[in-house]
């Protein structure tokens, strides 16, 4: 009954109970969860609040609000539920806050600059071929296609941004680094609907807080194998100093690979970055760099083998550009594939990997003329904002000319943010969107996909990453040249 309780019951949202208020409500199966949040969100007209005692939310999935808040570097803080990840990702760049966040996105920033995605196109397109040879021994038949692609984006992320091939750890040792990465995110969201759980000295008292430390051991374990390896081989090689002490140079010596790691390295012989620090950002990039990807990529294998007509358009715009030759993919064919790049963005529309995020309101803010008091959370669904039916006419459908220039620009600029917009953004979305491309131009010069799971048979799970409640199901028939 407070000024600030006051605020925000004047918020459309559920009925709340006396004190816990909508506490009882998001405590259910993780499926549950995801459809609880769609229904929410259909019921109310972009912006819904909800009450969690002792916390307050709105939920935002309103171009003009959406606007408000990521524009402004006043709301760059990342709200509280993060911190259900904090024990794994720590101060990595997508959790940190203020100056340290500052500091490390400008260490960060050149290891995507364009001239070193261009190094890091050759090792995707080596591990997308890599990826060719295991969709042929399916021989057509169908496939499960998440642990594939999953693999794939990992091996691209360690090679390029870490410097470090997977192909040389034990097969079990990488396996057992992803499981723990999904165990963890079951266990994050155990703790995420149970308030109860959020004090450290009640959750570590769990059988879950167990859990979470046990696979926390096996992340971190990895990570550090990984950090250790880089070191070790820049010890042999040295990073090239005498040439040169621009960064960008560093990075781009000829006498070795390319890696985000080493920019990493470098600063903590500079004195920016502590060995805790490194390891912090290794851990988010490992995360962040893999699953998004494997998700988005998934996701838009299944609506290709599910659009028949739309692959023949890809595949005809490949015909454009390589003919009957077969020579592989180069930087310079990228930009050329305008009708894939459509097929990518709507398929990230439809499914965003990072279907939510959530931010902290430090100061009273106006959002859809409700006045949102200091403190809220501050949730945005980026699922919610994609499929509304006030921006997207037939929103579930699939339909890459929605990306059409033309298109683009009737539609407000935050109608579509899979990569979050504003300074807080995704800073591996070129990297992304590149691997992406790279690997379904040379999956579909080889294969015809044809559909098992199709799009009404997907069942969300609430993690971290969406993902779907099972396997995804494609066929990879092998092509007679491009029909
Ligand atoms: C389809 C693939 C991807 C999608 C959809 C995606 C989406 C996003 C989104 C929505 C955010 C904002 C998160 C938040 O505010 O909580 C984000 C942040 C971030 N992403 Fe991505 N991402 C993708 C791929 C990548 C890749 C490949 C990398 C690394 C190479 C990466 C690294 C990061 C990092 C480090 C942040 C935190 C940035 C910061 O706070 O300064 N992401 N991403």
């Amino acid at each position: 009954y407070n000024e600030r309780a006051r605020m925000i019951k004047k918020i459309p949202g559920p009925k709340d109970d006396f004190i816990i208020g909508n506490a009882v409500r998001v405590m259910c199966s993780s499926v549950e969860l995801m459809k609880l949040g769609r229904t929410f969100a259909k019921k109310w007209n972009g912006i819904y609040r909800v009450w969690i005692y002792p916390h307050a939310a709105v939920a935002i999935y309103n171009p003009e609000d959406i606007e408000v808040i990521m524009s402004n570097m006043k709301y760059n803080e990342k709200s509280l539920i993060y911190m259900i990840v904090k024990p794994w990702l720590r101060d990595g760049l997508l959790l940190s806050n203020g100056e340290k966040w500052q500091q490390r996105r400008k260490i960060l920033t050149p290891a995507f600059h364009f001239n070193i995605l261009r190094q890091f196109f050759v090792m995707i397109e080596e591990n997308s071929q890599r990826l060719l040879e295991k969709l042929h021994q399916t021989s057509g038949e169908s496939v499960d296609i998440v642990p594939i692609l999953s693999e794939f984006t990992l091996n691209s992320i360690s090679e390029t941004a870490m410097g470090t091939s997977l192909t040389e750890y034990p097969t079990s040792i990488v396996k057992s680094y992803k499981k723990a990465i999904y165990d963890l995110g079951v266990v994050f969201f155990n703790r995420f609907i149970k308030v109860y759980l959020y004090p450290d000295f009640i959750f570590y008292a769990t059988s879950l807080g167990r859990k979470q430390n046990k696979n926390l051991k096996i992340v971190h374990g990895f990570t550090e194998k990984v950090i250790q390896q880089r070191k070790e081989y820049i010890k042999e090689h040295g990073f090239n100093k005498d040439e040169s002490e621009d960064v960008d140079d560093i990075i781009m010596s000829k006498k070795k690979k390319t890696a985000m790691l080493d920019l990493l390295i470098s600063a903590e012989k500079d004195g920016l970055i502590d060995k805790d620090g490194i390891q912090e950002e290794v851990d988010t990039f490992m995360f962040e760099g893999h699953d998004t990807t494997a998700s988005g990529l998934t996701m838009l294998l299944m609506l290709l083998a599910n659009h028949t007509h739309i692959q023949n358009n890809i595949v005809t715009e490949l015909n454009e550009i390589f003919g009957e030759s077969n020579r592989a993919i180069t930087m310079e064919d990228l930009p050329k594939l305008k009708y894939l790049e459509r097929c990518i963005k709507e398929s990230l529309r439809l499914y965003p990997p990072v279907h939510f995020i959530s931010r902290k309101l430090n100061t009273t803010t106006v959002l859809s003329n409700y006045t949102v008091p200091a403190g809220s959370l501050c949730h945005i669904p980026i699922y919610d904002l994609h499929h509304s039916e006030e921006l997207y006419e037939n929103p579930e459908e699939y339909d890459p000319d929605r990306f059409l220039p033309e298109n683009i620009e009737r539609r407000h600029p935050y109608a579509y943010i899979p990569f979050s917009a504003g300074p807080r953004n995704c800073i591996g979305q070129k990297f992304a969107m590149m691997e992406m491309k790279i690997a379904v131009a040379d999956i579909l010069r080889e294969f015809k996909l044809e559909p098992v799971t199709k799009p009404s048979d997907i069942v969300f799970i609430a993690d971290l990453v969406l993902r779907n409640d099972g396997p995804v199901q494609v066929k990879f028939v092998k092509r007679q040249r491009y029909i």
